[in-house]
């Protein structure tokens, strides 16, 4: 699995996917910056007009419910539907699922669309499955490991690779779960990160759609690694921000191989 990790960083940077977001007014600009630093080619796209060809054309589509609207959410139910009649792989990030009416309609209804992956954090996750997750805005009040069998059930029940994020990274696949232990505390103290997460996801998701678990794994150790190398010279959120975006871009194989914490249990 290391070294399979690290490949998938380099077939990233090679095959350049183009990756489709229907993604939130706040992180829209960092998640671009994000995926072409990490060596994918982004677009944000939303107009009902064109979502569809959108979703034809790109590798992967990543769902992002963090800003809903109306119009928004007819769009997410349309690129939703294209992929899953395609059979392209598509990302669902479930932000602040559990704070209200609205999202938890909303990401009820893109689940029947049957998601490639899911990545929430803890909270997220637990709300989707009803576990009587309380979600503070789109901020986690549980650990990862509170919400496996949630994701566990989801998996099992939907075949999505489940991927719950904070400070131990969780991916749940049939029989497995993947642990990642990197990453560091200021990062929840930079917007965004967890959207980055998804969209991430949805770029190593198109770069190798046969292997949905390790794209994921993949997605969420160079996040990880590049965020725990990048606190090392941030003075704060401020430049956290600015030097993860530069360690996405030019981590190297060394770096991240020194650095990646990742632990496999088998069911
Ligand atoms: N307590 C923590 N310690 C170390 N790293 C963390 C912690 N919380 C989050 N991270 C890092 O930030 C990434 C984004 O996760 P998270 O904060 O859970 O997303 P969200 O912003 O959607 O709530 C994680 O994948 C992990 O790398
Ligand atoms: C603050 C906020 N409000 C609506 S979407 C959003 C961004 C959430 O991003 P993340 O879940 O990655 O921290
Ligand atoms: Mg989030």
């Amino acid at each position: 699995m290391r070294e399979s990790l690290w490949k998938s960083v380099l077939q990233l940077r090679q095959n350049s996917p183009l990756v489709h977001n229907i993604t939130n007014y706040v992180v829209m600009n960092n998640t671009a910056n994000a995926l072409l630093a990490a060596g994918a080619s982004p677009i944000m796209a939303h107009a009902h007009a064109e979502i569809e060809e959108m979703v034809s054309i790109c590798g992967a589509t990543v769902i992002n419910i963090g800003t809903l609207d109306e119009y928004w959410i007819e769009s997410m139910y349309k690129a939703a539907a294209k992929a899953q009649q395609l059979g392209k792989p598509w990302v669902l990030d479930p932000v602040g699922a559990g704070a209200s009416n609205l999202r938890n309609t909303t990401v009820a209804q893109l689940l029947k669309y049957k998601p490639t992956v899911i990545r929430g954090n803890a909270s997220e996750i637990m709300a989707l499955a009803n576990a009587g997750g309380q979600t503070k805005g789109v901020d986690s009040t549980h650990q990862s490991v509170e919400a496996v069998a949630s994701a566990k059930w989801f998996n099992e029940n939907t075949g999505a690779v489940v991927c719950i994020s904070g400070a131990t990274d969780v991916i749940v696949s049939a029989n497995q779960k993947i642990l990642i232990d990197n990453g560091d505390v200021m990062m929840t103290k930079v917007t965004g990160l967890g959207c980055i997460a998804t969209a991430l996801i949805g770029a190593f998701v198109a770069s190798e759609p046969d292997n949905a678990t390790e794209a994921t794994a993949a997605a969420m150790a160079l996040l990880g690694i590049a965020g725990e190398i990048a606190v090392q010279k941030a003075e704060g959120p401020g430049s956290l921000q600015m030097h993860l975006l530069d360690k996405l871009y030019n981590i190297t194989e060394d770096e991240f191989n020194t650095y990646l914490k990742v632990t496999i249990e088998n069911d």
